[in-house]
């Protein structure tokens, strides 16, 4: 306990040591480490309340591969930081799980913002940890926030799932698209705007500017025809070129925008409440699945219903059931007893 409490301390404090070994720990596949991450939390939240930090905003920023996600974010972040912001990029790799990808683990870009005193970029994840990525990502973000950073950009590949896991965790879902890929409105029939509040089409510079503009408009057109994305927000469609200020601050001018509108309608506090009681069931049964796995005794009836079910003695759905119900009521019990 006493290491939870120093390393709280530190994270609270604003040490970026503190606060990276924090999330080494909360990424960590380790049974032992497990514990060790619910005890920071416990302490987290014990020392917070002597002193609360604020929400920060967490933004989703997604799209296809080489759409220019890494650029922009440094140059959003760089505005961020100029601002008086303090900004913490996480990369969530959701794939990483099977392909041992990391996404910003071998870039030497967002070099600008690793290297800024009031930024923190951390690579996505090693595979394997427990609680699944949606847990130890919001995990993560906790931890940002608790260290005093007030914006957390999460990068993630929309390439399928990971848009969606990251949109359920976000406050707002930034879509980047880039122009010239000549597939028009793909990104519509791939599924990948359904969770858009803000869609920018990239590089719009150079040769690209035409081609950037007129993909826009045709997003515009087909967003107006879709569902509002909740009521009193239409999603807009924006041209950035990342080397451009001006289009970089028209994007955070747009985010502003939403984050104000969000907290004015009370969007923002309902959306982070549906997603902690998500969040909470996905991390009680991935911890109830770890517990049957590793549980000597409930080893023990697993096997013996196995042993039945080879046997022929009884269907599996019906030994499912059997100790299901088993465990219930000895949770039932557990709980008369205390
Ligand atoms: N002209 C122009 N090129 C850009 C812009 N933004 C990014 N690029 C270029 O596009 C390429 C991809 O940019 P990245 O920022 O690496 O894109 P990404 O989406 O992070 O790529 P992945 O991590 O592979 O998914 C790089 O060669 C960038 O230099 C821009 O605003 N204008």
């Amino acid at each position: 306990m006493a290491g939870a409490i120093r390393l709280a301390a530190g994270v609270v404090e604003g040490s970026r040591a503190a606060l990276s070994r924090a999330i080494t720990l909360v990424e960590s596949s380790l049974p032992d480490d497990f514990a060790r991450a619910t005890e920071l939390f416990v302490e987290l939240t014990r020392q917070q309340a002597r002193r609360p930090t604020a929400h920060a905003l967490r933004v989703g920023i997604t799209g296809p591969p080489g759409a220019g996600k890494s650029t922009f974010i440094e140059a959003l972040g760089r505005q961020l930081l100029d601002g008086g912001k303090r900004l913490a990029v996480l990369a969530v790799d959701p794939s990483s799980a099977t392909s041992g990808g990391s996404i910003l683990g071998d870039k030497t870009r967002m070099h600008a913002l690793a290297c800024h005193p009031s930024a923190f970029v951390r690579p996505s994840p090693s595979s394997g940890a427990l609680g699944g990525v949606a847990l130890r990502t919001h995990d993560a973000a906790l931890l940002c926030e608790a260290a005093g950073f007030d914006h957390v950009l999460f990068e993630t590949v929309g390439v399928g799932q990971s848009e969606v896991e990251v949109a359920n965790m976000v406050d707002m879902t930034v879509v980047l698209l880039p122009p010239g890929s000549g597939d028009g409105l793909q990104a519509i029939k791939r599924g990948l705007i359904e969770h858009a509040d803000l869609i920018v089409v990239t590089k719009a510079d150079g040769e690209l500017r035409a081609p950037a503009a007129a993909l826009a408009r045709e997003y515009a057109t087909a967003m107006s025809m879709l569902r509002r994305r909740w009521r009193g927000w239409r999603t807009p469609v924006l041209t950035c070129s990342s080397h451009s200020p001006a289009d970089v601050r028209a994007v955070l001018g747009c985010v502003r925008d939403f984050h104000a509108t969000a907290l004015r309608s009370g969007r923002f506090e309902q959306n982070r409440s549906e997603q902690e009681l998500r969040l909470l069931f996905s991390a009680v049964q991935g911890e109830l699945a770890f517990r049957l796995r590793t549980d000597a005794r409930i080893n023990a009836l697993i096997r013996e219903q196995h042993r039945r079910i080879v046997g022929g003695e009884v269907a599996p759905r019906v030994a499912a059931d059997c100790l299901s119900t088993l465990f219930v009521e000895r949770m039932r019990g557990g709980q008369s007893a205390q």
